[in-house]
């Protein structure tokens, strides 16, 4: 399960898509498909709108967060029709809000099905309920679809620090950090909650970057490279 953050589809600050980036986005999730691996991908949106903003912008969270839902849903379109301009492989776009026209209902029977005859299933509009980012979809879905591990794609960070990086340029990177101290040091590199289901689930998760090229795969093929969090390992740092 590879968890895609909405802002590896842009470039920089400028503006919420570049061709660029989604075009490298995209090697990677074929690179592992062409490596072996049945691949989805849960679609982040953080590109186009999250819906924390919704206190400073004096609106109903829920309302934020469906807005938020369909950004993801703008992202996995665009990623479908990437992945058809550039390859053979077949893509299945799967949404938790039903949009019919668009992309198929989610149905945990059918993505299973469509992994099975090597589809590409890619996983938009979350889980379908607001309060929530899609960190926890990626571990929720991961699970529900008996993935080996969730490979979180990040923007900007090649891995999991002691603190955030870009407040504490000294923080050191994990090679390998446990689920128990994420969620005591209150790590916000993803969402407590999603910690919080990997762990009673022993769902590994891989923290790496877009900007390391090749991570995705060379994660498959058992190299050390960004952040592994388990509870079946020690606390290391590179
Ligand atoms: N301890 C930490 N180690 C690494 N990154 C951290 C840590 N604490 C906070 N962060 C921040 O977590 C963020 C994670 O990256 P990213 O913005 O890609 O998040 P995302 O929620 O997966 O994606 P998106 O909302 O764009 O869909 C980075 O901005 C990084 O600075
Ligand atoms: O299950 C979900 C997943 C997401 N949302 C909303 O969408 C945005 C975008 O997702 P990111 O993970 O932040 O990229 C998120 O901020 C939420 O507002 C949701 O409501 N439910």
């Amino acid at each position: 399960m590879v968890k895609i953050s909405g802002e590896a589809l842009a470039s920089g600050s400028s503006g919420v898509f570049s061709d660029d980036a989604i075009s490298a986005v995209v090697k990677e999730i074929l690179k592992l498909h062409d490596d072996g691996a049945e691949v989805s991908c849960v679609i982040g949106g953080g590109n186009i709108f999250r819906g924390s903003i919704s206190s400073d912008w004096n609106i109903e969270r829920v309302e934020a967060d469906n807005v938020g839902m369909l950004g993801t849903i703008a992202n996995g379109i665009l990623l479908r029709a990437k992945i058809e301009a550039t390859s053979d492989i077949e893509v299945r776009l799967m949404s938790a809000l039903t949009i019919p026209q668009i992309g198929e209902p989610y149905i945990r029977r059918r993505a299973q099905r469509h992994l099975e005859k090597r589809r590409i299933v890619l996983l938009c509009g979350g889980i379908g309920e607001p309060y929530l980012t899609t960190d926890y979809p990626s571990v929720q879905r991961a699970i529900e679809l008996d993935c080996d591990c969730v490979l979180a794609m990040k923007n900007g960070i090649d891995g999991v620090y002691e603190s955030d990086p870009k407040k504490n340029a000294d923080a050191k990177l994990y090679k390998t950090l446990t689920f128990e101290k994420a969620i005591k040091d209150r790590l916000t590199f993803m969402d407590q909650a999603a910690l919080v289901l990997a762990q009673q689930h022993k769902m590994r998760v891989h923290v790496v970057g877009f900007d390391q090229s090749g991570a995705a795969g060379r994660v498959l093929n058992g190299e050390t490279i960004g952040t592994t969090i388990t509870d079946d390992a020690d606390v290391t740092f590179y």
